[in-house]
């Protein structure tokens, strides 16, 4: 099935917007999985196999950060084989690869391998700044997602994709460009920083009920009310809500997965609250 069909399908059977992020710092696992060394791999493929199935039945996709695996030796492997898992275990959760990858077309085509054949992604973060034959390999494969950086979360946000194009601040050529030209495959969606919540209504008027990936809430200090109030379409989907570090190390204690598990459960509560 498609990425947005199922995240769709996805949004209305399990009534959540909640994505959970998967950024495995070994520096930050319980002693019992072991800080690092030999077995990092295997460590990493164990704590996110953990949180991943205590907190799926309140996600509504799952998104592991490339960097987090690759950073280490046997990382990459154990990505794919922790992406064959979610994709086991929890088929109908959309796996998102944060990779935010873009390059020339003939590069661009093999980093769209890597996501979805490679590590059998469902959709992958791309960075839209070198323009649409860029894009193009990823546009083409229609039944895997394509998400676009439009606003980003961090601060230096503001240093390019607020400069005015046009009479237009460059985020919002961003949205329309991808909404009018690139999306003839329906494949399309946004990331929108949490800290940014009025960019994100207008980013939310130029899209219509285009999927937008939201990450910033948590740790990096966005408002879930101003998200959900700003960002959700009329029957309040539309988003998918990221939160990484506020799940994965709720407690660096040997109950962590149970503590990941309540803190998803009480983060979806507190997006369905505005919905
Ligand atoms: O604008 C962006 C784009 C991507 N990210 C990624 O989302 C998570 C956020 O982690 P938290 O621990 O919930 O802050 C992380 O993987 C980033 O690389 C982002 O934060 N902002």
């Amino acid at each position: 099935m498609d990425f947005v069909r199922k995240l769709r399908d996805r949004w209305q059977q399990a009534d959540t917007l909640l994505c959970v992020g998967l950024d495995p710092d070994p520096a930050r696992f319980p002693e019992s999985l072991g800080a690092a060394g030999e077995d990092v791999a295997d460590s990493l493929f164990a704590f996110c196999r953990a949180i991943a199935d205590a907190t799926a039945g309140y996600a509504c996709a799952f998104k592991p950060q490339i960097a987090y695996f690759a950073a280490h030796n046997g990382g990459e492997a154990a990505l794919q084989r922790l992406i064959a898992h979610l994709n086991g275990a929890h088929p109908d959760i959309p796996v998102i690869l944060d990779a935010k990858r873009g390059d020339i077309g003939s590069t661009a085509a093999q980093y769209a391998v890597e996501a979805f054949d490679r590590f059998g992604a469902d959709a992958v973060t791309l960075n839209p700044y070198m323009g649409r034959d860029s894009a193009a390999p990823f546009l083409q494969r229609n039944d895997r997602g394509c998400i676009f950086l439009c606003h980003t979360s961090n601060p230096g946000a503001r240093d390019f994709q607020e400069l005015r194009v046009d009479g237009e601040p460059l985020y919002q050529r961003v949205a329309r460009t991808i909404a009018g030209e690139w999306n003839g495959g329906g494949n399309c969606a946004l990331v929108v920083g949490a800290t940014f919540p009025e960019e994100l209504k207008v980013i939310r008027g130029i899209v219509g009920d285009m999927p937008l990936l939201i990450p910033g809430v948590g740790a990096q200090g966005g408002d879930v009310e101003a998200v959900v109030r700003n960002g959700a379409t009329a029957d309040g989907t539309g988003l998918m809500i990221n939160s990484s570090r506020g799940i994965l190390y709720a407690s660096s204690g040997e109950g962590y997965a149970e503590a990941a598990a309540d803190a998803a459960k009480s983060l979806r509560d507190g997006i369905n609250r505005f919905r």
